[in-house]
Formats: structure tokens, sequence, C-alpha cells
């Protein structure tokens, strides 16, 4: 009996073989004799392969700004692995004059387990540059405007108040808890849909379901048939054949993650008791097919529990190692609702700091340090480079973030660097939230949400550093994970004992 594992690590080697020799000697064609951009000296065959950094990714890119900044700019860096250019943007600039003012970097790359096999090339993100992609831009185009996420406040303040009981009987379990808070806001918006506990399926099996497939897209974490995509061709059942059965099981968890939650709006609209959400709404309006109105609800818990819930975890973690920013922030608060009542979102202008210390947030630990990729549909031509299409582009928002160019001490959380209008550094807004077409839709959402899980928390707790057996304080340690949405809380320390004293007894 052929034994295919085998026999595809011998194939795979010789083609693998075949394709780097073939792209060695392969000569971009339409280059204008202009050079690729500096990286890293490809190895023989093989390439950049071996220097594709696999875990934190955006600080080894951000060291090599650096390294090639000293005889070139290090804004813009290139790999080349088995074919596929990689380019790396190391600047505020770049990012901005490429993806902000080009449109041809508005594609996504397709990987073929990811997108294709299992399915995920459907939801909104992982979409190609097509029809389909702006039909569901255009969904979500309305009700993601800042005037209709205002008319939402109730409910993000409705779900805060029950995380605020949460954080009351257990607060150890506080990071629980605002993820709850983050996934709760979201789905209530989109479905809505009541959701209770951490348990719900509408939370567990999108949860479980992005895990599998966020880490395919790194760097290094491929799987086989996204560099032999023949592979695809082979049936199921042949042996050795086990990513094709797997796919076909993911595949069916992501039909039913995103179709579950529509069917139950459909079926509460037939029965007259559907809560008013963005499904609900785009149901009504007979201009969107069904198809486009499930994807793109599909995608926004994908897109915005994670990313929500780790700019929380960070808050967390800001608070507790900056006493001083958390004071002048509860002072701000109390200035305004005189400690009567939690502030609403109509107090928000009257709470310039608090402005600020959401700015910091998103510099400070950035949710999304390596931006979620672009692809280059055409060649192009920057700064002196050429840079080929089909290129898989990486803003390196981190670069950002530690560029001196733009933030004085940037490894200081530090709300004031924007609070004078006339000195004010980089707004993080700019860059956080991503790029030109393809921004984040639901940053008004986001921001909204963040606002008030942060106004209430400071409103009603004190946020302590994690403490030890004996009583004493311990400094929390800030870690990176290798995933594409990054915690501030990376210490597990740090979930189970940071102190949260409770203040005042408003809720
Ligand atoms: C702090 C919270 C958030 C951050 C930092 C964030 C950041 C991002 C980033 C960096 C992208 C990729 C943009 C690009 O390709 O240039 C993105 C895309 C997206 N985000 Fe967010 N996001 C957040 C919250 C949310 C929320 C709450 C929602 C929805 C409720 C949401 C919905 C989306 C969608 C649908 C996309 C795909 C856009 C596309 O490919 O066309 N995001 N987000």
């Amino acid at each position: 009996m052929i034994e295919l594992p085998r026999t595809l690590a011998v194939f795979s080697g010789i083609l693998s073989i075949f394709l780097a020799v073939f792209f060695h000697f392969r000569k971009p064609t339409k280059s204008r004799g202009l050079p690729l951009p500096p990286g890293p000296k490809p190895e023989f065959i093989i390439g950049n392969a071996r220097h594709l950094p696999t875990t934190s990714p955006w600080l080894q890119y951000t060291a090599w700004r650096e390294t090639y900044g000293a005889w070139y700019s290090g804004d813009v860096i290139h790999l080349e692995a088995l074919g596929s250019h990689v380019v790396v943007l190391n600047s505020y600039k770049a990012m901005h004059e490429l993806l902000d003012l080009r449109s041809i970097y508005s594609d996504r790359h397709t990987l073929e387990m990811a997108n294709n096999l299992m399915g995920w090339g459907r939801p909104t993100f992982g979409h190609r540059y097509n029809d389909t992609w702006r039909k569901h831009r255009k969904i979500m185009r309305s009700p993601f405007q800042k005037d209709k996420i205002a008319t939402h406040s109730r409910s993000f303040e409705r779900s805060m108040r029950a995380c605020l009981l949460d954080l009351l009987h257990s607060p150890e379990g506080f990071h629980e808890h605002l993820r709850l808070f983050a996934g709760r806001a979201i789905i209530m918006f989109t479905y809505g849909l009541k959701v209770d506990t951490a348990k719900d399926p509408l939370v567990e099996v999108p949860e479980r379901g992005f895990a599998r497939v966020i880490n395919m897209a790194l760097p290094g974490h491929t799987p086989l048939v996204d560099t032999f995509h023949f592979l695809k061709y082979i049936p199921s059942w042949f042996p050795g054949a086990e990513f094709k059965r797997n796919a076909k099981i993911w595949r069916k968890e992501l039909d039913d993650m995103v179709g579950d939650p529509f069917k139950r709006v459909k079926a509460d609209i037939a029965a007259g008791v559907a809560i008013p959400s963005l499904t609900s709404t785009c149901l009504e309006d007979t201009t969107h097919s069904e198809d486009d109105i499930m994807w793109s609800a599909g995608s926004m818990y994908i897109a915005g529990a994670d990313t929500t819930h780790a700019l929380l975890s960070s808050f967390v973690l800001a608070m507790a190692t900056h006493p001083e920013v958390q004071k002048r922030a509860q002072a701000e608060i109390d200035g305004v609702v005189k400690g009567n009542a939690l502030p609403t979102f109509e107090d928000r202008g009257n709470l310039p700091y608090i402005e600020c210390l959401l700015k910091e947030l998103q510099r400070w630990l950035p949710a999304v340090p390596l931006s979620i990729h672009h692809r280059l549909m055409e060649d192009d031509y920057y700064e002196g480079y050429f840079l080929p299409e089909g290129s898989i582009v990486f803003p390196n928002v981190w670069a950002i973030t530690q560029d001196e160019a733009h933030y004085k001490d940037p490894k200081q959380f530090r709300p004031e660097r924007f609070e004078n209008p006339a000195t004010a550094e980089l707004d993080p807004y700019k860059y956080t939230f991503g790029w030109g077409r393809r921004v984040c839709a639901g940053m008004n959402f986001a921001d909204a949400a963040l606002y008030v899980a942060i106004v209430s928390v400071l409103a009603v707790f004190d946020i302590g550093k994690p403490l030890d057996e004996h009583g004493n304080e311990v400094e929390p340690e800030v870690t990176f994970g290798s995933g594409v949405v990054r915690y501030g809380l990376a210490s597990e320390d740090m979930h189970s004992q940071a102190s949260l004293g409770l203040t005042r007894t408003c809720i």
C-alpha cells in the first residue's frame, strides 16, 4: 500500500527544490530596473523561509527596521519564501501612502486550507476584494456610522451593568467577564439575541473556530497544502489526507456558527418577537441577499470580540501599573457624575482625559500589532523599490507605536501625550484599525464599547496589582503571545490575582 505521508514528503521535497530554484533564478520582469526592498539575505533554494519569524513577528520586523535603516530606508522590507513575496511596512508614512492612498492594496491573500477548504474566505475580513466583499461593506456602512452607534448606547450600558455585577461577585474572573461584555454587546447589536453566560454556543463556538484558524495566517504556521496547492485535489478518503477530512468538519462548524444565529433571527421575526438588530434591519431591506447578510453578520463576533477584549485587558494592566493615571481618570469621572450614578454615553464630551486614555490604550499595546495582511493586486513602485504583484503586505503597527519620530518615550504609558491639541502626538486611531478600503468596519462600535466599559469600571472599582500569597503586590509581567490578536494581560498570574477593590456602590 502507498504510504502517502512519506510519498508526499518526498514529492513535496522535490517540488520545493524545483520551485525554489525557479524562483531563485527568475528575475522580476516588470521591475523597471528597480531593486526589491531590502531584507535578510535569501538562502539558496529556500529563500527567506528560515528567516520568517513565527513568534511575535512584529518585534523582529521592527528590529529589522533599524538593521536595514542604517543603509536603506527600513520602512519597507522584503522577504521571499517558496514563491511568495512578503512585504513588511514599518512606518506610518509607508502604510498611509500605500494602503490608504493606493486601492491596488485592497485585496486579501487566499490561504488554501483556511480560506478555500475550511471556507474562511467567506466572512468579510477574509474575502477577496470583489463584488461580494463590496456588498458586505455596503450592508455594514449605515449601522456602523457614529450616529447610529450612539443610538445603541443604552444597550452597551446595559451589557456593562451586567458585567459590573459579574466583576463584583467574582473579581478574580475579570478577564472572562470583560470578554463576555464584548461578546454580549456584539451579539445584541448584530442579532438582537441575549447571551447570559460565556458557555452560550453563540460565544463558545466562534471562539473555538477562530482559535483554530487564526494562526494559519501567520508566516511559518501555514499548512503544507498552502505551499503545494495540488494537494487539495487528493480525495478525502486517501490515506494521509487527514487535513481534507478535518477541513470538511471545520467547514461545517463554520457554516453552523454563521447559519444558526441567522436562522434564529428569522424565526424571531416570523414570530414577531425579534429585537431590532443589524440582521433584522437588513432582512427588511430587500436590496441585500440573505447570503450576504448572513456572512456580514457572521463576521462581527469573530472580528470584534477578541480585539475589543484585548484592549480591555490592556486597560486593566495599564491601570494596575499606573495608579496616578487611574486616579486622574477617576477624578475626572467623579467631577462629571458627582458620585451619584454611572457615567453615560452623553458624558463623553466632558471627559477629555478619558479621551486621551482611550488613545493611549490603542497605542501602548495595540490589539493587532502586526495588522491583517493586504494583497497587492498589481506591480507597484515605491521610494525606488519594486513591489511585485501578489505580494502579501503586512502593516507592522507595532513599529509605528515605537517610532520616536512620532512618540516621545514610546514605552511609557502616558495619556498626556494627546492632551494638548497643539502638541498632540500621532493619533493611533489613524492606524490601529487598519487601512484604506479594508479599514475596520466596526471602529465606531469598538470605540463606543471601550468608552462605556472603561468609564464604568473606573467609576466603580479601583484596579490594583496582583498580590502574592502574603498579600504583597507583584509587578505584573507583560509578555506577548504569537497570535494575531495580542493581549496586554499575558501573565496567567495576573488573571487570577489582580486585585479589584470596590470603591463606590452605585451599580
Ligand atoms: C479595539 C477593537 C478593534 C480593533 C483594534 C480592530 C482592528 C481591525 C483591523 C486592524 C482590521 C483589518 C483592517 C485592514 O485590513 O486594514 C479590522 C477589520 C475588521 N473589523 Fe475590526 N477591530 C476592532 C473591533 C471590531 C468590532 C467591534 C467589529 C464589529 C462589531 C469589527 C469588525 C471588523 C470587520 C468586519 C473587519 C473586516 C474589514 C474588511 O476586511 O473589509 N472590528 N479590524
